[in-house]
């Protein structure tokens, strides 16, 4: 027997988590699946082959407590309010989380299973309960060049990266949509005379982005033909918070905050919908000859593709036009820089809700799930 709790199930996060577990099969699995809700209590839960039960509440610390595993999508306010509370009342359950919020607790594990399932094996073997996804650039990044990570070939990497709007939720979503819409629209009869003039149009544009009435109340700043080279927190040494993550997250994803690898650069949002890019500038303990690294990075997991280095495949494979909605990570633009043979330079693109947030979550609950080691833990 056993209960599996599901809260912020509806939001964007929880919602391709929902479409992720259905396609897999997850639920057939899940003895008795709860759906909670803070806003929602006793409308119907989703149908997930049983019936639509009734909304639990989700501050319901009973109703919680009687949960074998606690998925939850609903962000950090909530793991704040309720996280605490229930384990202080003795609840013994698997709490996993899409939240930042635990991430760097001692006690938990950050989950990323095709890049550490070795460190989750440890966790579950130490009865480690609280397991939570990392941040999407980070495991976006881990997907496609881990293994380097692991085999311990890397001395330092910078990645520069281009952040999609749905990184910032799903109102900022619409919000790039509705500016690219007013840029369109501020210049629709100019663009519609094909002998107008270039900079008239870029005036025109440039007025719109400047101007009071522009749709820029979210990101505080046009991001539709521009761009916000700041994400998350500022921090008093200069990094924003999504800067800082990039070092202290992989380290603790692989196991080794002992020696950890320097890891740091730009985190820019630009105005992708929902794919993560980064420019990686990776710097090699070794001269490993560019072909091994091509072969290591390819065998590293299924999701990773290597994009050879070349003009038309790049454009065609490496862009989140072609990634977005799907698991791959490709990984591209591999080679040897003018520093010197121990620089490599790559480029990937990931689509930052699915690996870079659900997917893990849901391997994790899956691996619970297959392993008998009893998630029955009442
Ligand atoms: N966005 C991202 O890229 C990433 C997010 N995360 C984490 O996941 C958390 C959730 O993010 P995200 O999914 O973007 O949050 P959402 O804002 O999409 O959803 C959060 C909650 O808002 C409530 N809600 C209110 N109105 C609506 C509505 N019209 N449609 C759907 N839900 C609604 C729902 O809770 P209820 O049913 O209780 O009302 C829902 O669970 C984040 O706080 C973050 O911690 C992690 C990695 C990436
Ligand atoms: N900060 C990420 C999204 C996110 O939710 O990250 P985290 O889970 O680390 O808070 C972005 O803006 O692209």
């Amino acid at each position: 027997m056993n209960r599996v709790g599901f809260v912020g199930w509806r939001g964007m996060v929880g919602s391709v988590l929902m479409d992720r577990m259905r396609a897999e099969g997850d639920f057939d699995l899940i003895a008795e699946p709860v759906f909670f809700t803070t806003s929602q209590q006793g409308e119907p839960g989703p149908d997930v082959g049983r019936g639509a039960q009734p909304l639990r509440d989700a501050r319901d610390l009973d109703a919680l407590a009687a949960m074998d595993a606690i998925v939850t999508c609903q962000g950090g306010d909530y793991t704040s309010a309720v996280f605490e509370p229930l384990r202080a009342r003795g609840w013994r359950g698997y709490w996993i989380d899409a939240a930042s919020t635990l991430r760097m607790h001692s006690d938990s594990t950050i989950v990323l299973d095709p890049v550490n399932l070795d460190v989750i094996e440890q966790a579950l073997a130490d009865g480690k309960r609280d397991f939570i996804g990392g941040n999407c650039t980070v495991s976006l990044m881990l997907m496609a060049v881990g293994e380097l990570l692991r085999r311990d070939l890397v001395e330092w990497i910078s990645a520069m990266t281009y952040q999609a709007a749905s990184g910032a939720g799903a109102r900022n979503m619409r919000e790039l949509l509705l500016q690219m819409g007013a840029l369109r629209d501020g210049v629709a009869g100019l663009l519609a005379d094909e002998r107008s003039s270039i900079l008239d149009i870029d005036r025109q544009v440039t007025a719109t982005m400047r101007g009071d009435d522009f749709p820029d109340q979210l990101f505080t700043a046009p991001l539709a033909g521009s761009l916000i080279p700041w994400i998350d927190k500022q921090l008093d040494n200069g990094q924003s918070r999504e800067e800082w993550k990039g070092q202290s997250e992989t380290n603790k994803i692989l196991g080794r905050l002992d020696v950890p690898v320097p890891i740091d650069g730009t985190c820019v949002r630009i105005g992708a919908m929902r794919c993560h890019s980064q420019g990686l500038t990776i710097k090699l303990r070794q001269d490993v000859p560019l072909d091994e690294i091509e072969a290591m990075i390819a065998a590293s997991n299924d999701w990773v593709r290597v994009v050879p280095n070349q003009r038309e495949r790049t454009v065609a494979e490496l862009s989140p036009a072609a990634v977005t909605g799907t698991l791959s990570v490709p990984v591209g633009r591999l080679r040897k820089m003018n520093m010197g043979p121990t620089y490599l330079s790559a480029f990937t693109v990931g689509d930052q809700l699915l690996w870079g947030a659900a997917e893990p979550l849901r391997r994790m609950l899956r691996l619970l799930l297959g392993t008998r080691r009893s998630i029955d833990v009442r």
